[in-house]
């Protein structure tokens, strides 16, 4: 059986040294608005796929999510807050096969159990293997990963890298939504203003290799030096979110009064952490709700959001029982930890 025993296994995330090693994502074209449309092509600094421009078009982009995957978690918080709902569909992927990827086994609830676009297959493989076939490849040779925003009209993947996804969702479907929720329209309340992008994107930096992309770095380890490289780095930039809270004065956000992408990024990882990273993935030095009581007020402020900010975006979007259930199967763990209880406190 394909589950018991499969010929590779997608459960072996750790290279030959006991390391996990994320690899780069490989589709990497952009939206961009349709007035700024611009038909050059420039080449791949990663030497994959090309780089091209699409258009924006209400109906024609599609974006394919997992509700356990923290990167596809951070392009469906910003589908929700940005309103993108009528303009671009997000189809969710229900399962995780060992050997084939991620799926649709009826377990969702429009209980797919195909491709609902396409049909025919019942793997997110099945969509990469047909956007490389336009290019003349015969099957898609990489990691099949989530999120991927997929193209209706060419038939191929746009992009499949949520830090790049996120930044078109900001800006360049906004001729399709009401003027006030285009980010121009917020000036400096926007999710990525001029005067914050350069503090956003070093905050970014550091924050991706030690929490976003570090739980992952001590969860997947094989070897202990591995385990051991990676869970003081990752609670010492938890030290240093903690601190950085304490510095922002009056919050209540990364950045202040208003959400910006420095939230978008940093919930998907804390809102998994108590209940998944710290239990599964011996993320376990310290406890979110008990240790680090800014990070917590944060988190609960995004969460619970009593001030009609977020409009349920990061709350709407969070599935608990989900991050219990497949980061066990992600580290072949047959059983599922009922705790810790609540998922999250109240405010
Ligand atoms: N760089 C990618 C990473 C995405 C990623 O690694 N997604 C995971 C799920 S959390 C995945 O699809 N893994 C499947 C695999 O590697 O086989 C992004 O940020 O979009």
């Amino acid at each position: 059986m394909a589950e018991e025993n499969p010929k590779k296994d997608l459960f072996n995330n750790a290279d030959s040294d006991g390391r996990f090693n994320r690899k780069p994502s490989t589709f990497r074209s952009w939206v961009v608005p349709s007035s700024s449309l611009n038909s050059d092509s420039a080449s791949n600094t990663n030497g994959t796929s090309p780089i091209q421009s699409f258009p924006a078009a209400k109906g024609r982009y599609v974006l394919y999510i997992h509700l356990v995957c923290p990167w596809a978690h951070r392009t469906l918080i910003t589908h929700r807050l940005k309103g993108l709902q009528d303009v671009i569909r997000v189809i969710e992927l229900d399962d995780m096969d060992r050997e084939f990827g991620w799926c649709w086994n009826g377990k969702g609830k429009h209980g797919w159990t195909e491709d609902p676009i396409y049909g025919g297959t019942k793997y997110l493989r099945g969509l990469y293997d047909r956007a490389v076939q336009n290019s003349g490849e015969r099957k898609f040779e990489g990691r099949v990963t989530v999120p991927v925003l997929w193209d209706l009209e060419e038939g191929t993947i746009v992009n499949n890298e949520s830090g790049e996804i996120i930044r078109m969702l900001y800006s360049a479907f906004d001729e399709f939504l009401p003027e006030g929720q285009r980010e121009v329209s917020k000036g400096g309340k926007g999710l990525l203003p001029d005067h914050l992008k350069e503090r956003i994107n070093s905050m970014n930096e550091w924050v991706y290799h030690e929490i976003n992309n570090g739980v992952y770095k001590c969860g997947f380890a094989a070897a202990q030096e591995a385990y051991d490289e990676n869970i003081y780095k990752l609670f010492d930039a938890l030290d240093r979110v903690e601190a950085w809270l304490g510095q922002q004065g009056k919050g209540p956000y990364l950045f202040g009064e208003d959400i910006t992408e420095a939230d978008i990024r940093l919930f998907p990882t804390l809102i998994r952490f108590d209940v998944a990273y710290f239990t599964i993935f011996k993320c376990n030095l310290k406890m979110i709700r008990y240790e680090y009581p800014r990070i917590h007020q944060w988190l609960r402020n995004l969460y619970w959001d009593e001030r009609g900010k977020t409009k349920g975006a990061f709350r709407e979007t969070v599935a608990f029982d989900a991050y219990k259930y497949g980061y066990s199967q992600a580290t072949k763990q047959k059983v599922v930890p009922a705790g810790p209880r609540p998922n999250i406190l109240p405010l």
